[in-house]
């Protein structure tokens, strides 16, 4: 058997979504510091969100092109273990605050993954999204799963677009470290849906 495929649960906005992706065995919970996305969260928001929340569960925040004020703000009050950088953030921002990252990478045309590894060789590990034009990310769109390179070093966390129905096609096709789900397991924008995420998970672990 091998390793178990990792489950993030991305945009939550809302604490029993939280903690009903905790029960459901999630490893990480995402919360959106992006003031444009509809699934933005403040500060105050995010610490009521993982207030309560058990151990081990892994709570990620996400930035796009964020200033680093900003960004030191959100860490002196929001208890969170992994930044994940969603923007054109370059190598050295993404290392200036001494965290482990995690670095998105938008799958437009062209995109050199071998060379981003090495140049985010700091990165715990590259999340692979949907490129879509004016859209930086929770596009709800999938992305040609065979363009993923074999070679890559670091594990890959899969994006864009996964729902319950494709999610185990998308494990069996690609072997990622773990999936991030935002639009496919909700009911509206920053509102998850219970069944819809205890049914990706089922999705996952059908694979597994
Ligand atoms: O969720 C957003 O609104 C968002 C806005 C700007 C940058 C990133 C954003 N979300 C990132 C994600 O939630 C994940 O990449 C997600 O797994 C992909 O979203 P989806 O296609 O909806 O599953």
């Amino acid at each position: 058997m091998g390793m178990r495929t990792r489950v993030k649960f991305c945009g939550i906005t809302r604490r029993e979504d939280a903690i009903h992706a905790a029960r459901l065995g999630a490893d990480a919970i995402g919360l959106v510091f992006y003031p444009k996305s509809p699934r933005a969260v403040s500060p105050q928001q995010a610490c009521q969100i993982v207030r309560g929340l058990p151990p081990f569960v892994t709570v990620v925040g996400l930035f796009v092109n964020a200033a680093a004020r900003y960004l030191h703000q959100v860490l002196d009050r929001v208890p969170i273990d992994i930044l994940q950088f969603h923007g054109e953030e370059s190598p050295e921002e993404c290392n200036r605050y001494g965290r482990p990252y995690v670095k998105a990478i938008r799958m437009a045309e062209g995109v050199d993954l071998l060379g981003l590894e090495q140049a985010y060789g700091s990165a715990s590990a590259l999340l692979l999204d949907t490129y879509q034009i004016g859209v930086a990310g929770g596009t709800g769109q999938v992305f040609d799963w065979s363009r993923v390179p074999e070679g890559l070093s670091k594990g890959i966390i899969l994006a864009g677009g996964l729902t319950p129905e494709n999610v185990a096609q998308a494990v069996m096709k690609v072997r990622p470290y773990a999936v991030d789900v935002s639009g496919g397991v909700e009911q509206n924008k920053g509102v998850k849906d219970a069944a819809k995420m205890a049914a990706f998970m089922r999705g996952v672990d059908s694979v597994n």
